[in-house]
């Protein structure tokens, strides 16, 4: 059984709901997944210490990223985690995971799409293997994939903070597509 973990920061549980769409998606498709999400009490003066989950994700087939999107970039809790990741950078050991991520903002645009390549230069730095999006049920859907994204899931919610079920339909489409991609690793 190939082994996923999905990392992320949420404050008010949209970015949560989606980890979790795409940790079901993932489970549907056989994969064994660790959600991991990165709580306050885990930086202390400013950096993320735990090494116990650093060392759970040398295991992995696949690392999931996820943050919301504030002020055009990761959250700064994320950040944290991904600096502390310069260890395991410099003896390259998530070289050829697979790598994936996700985002939620609060706007159409909110320039949202920089977080999603924040990850994307993470897993590169790490010698890891993107995975995007497809799709299945066409370009032009409406009931997928809706702000149209290639890099990463993009989630938005509405004024109440409720995401869309498409934005959940979409994230649980990339836990399934990672599930099937690293079967091939
Ligand atoms: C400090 C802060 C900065 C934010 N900056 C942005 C932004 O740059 N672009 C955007 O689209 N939404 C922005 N938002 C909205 C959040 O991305 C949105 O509320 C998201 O759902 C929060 O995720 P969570 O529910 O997982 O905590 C910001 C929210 C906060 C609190």
């Amino acid at each position: 059984m190939k082994n996923i973990a999905i990392v992320y920061f949420s404050k008010t549980g949209s970015t949560e709901n989606m980890a979790l769409a795409i940790a079901e998606g993932a489970k549907q498709h056989g994969a064994k997944v660790l959600t991991h999400a990165i709580a306050g009490t885990e930086i202390i003066e400013g950096r993320f210490k735990n090494d116990a989950l650093f060392e759970k994700l040398e295991n992995m087939d696949a690392i999931i990223f996820g943050s919301p999107t504030y002020m055009g970039g990761p959250a700064a809790q994320f950040k944290a985690f991904v600096d502390a990741s310069s260890e395991t950078w410099s003896k390259q050991l998530w070289h050829n995971k697979l790598a994936a991520g996700f985002t939620v903002g609060g706007s159409p645009c909110g320039e949202v799409q920089s977080t999603i390549e924040n990850f994307y230069i993470l897993a590169t730095q790490h010698s890891m293997l993107w995975v995007g999006i497809d799709a299945p049920e066409g370009t032009s859907s409406k009931t997928f994939n809706r702000l149209n994204s290639s890099l990463g899931v993009i989630g938005m919610v509405d004024d109440e903070g409720q995401l869309d079920g498409i934005d959940i339909k979409t994230a649980m489409r990339l836990g399934t597509r990672v599930a099937e991609l690293v079967q091939r690793t």
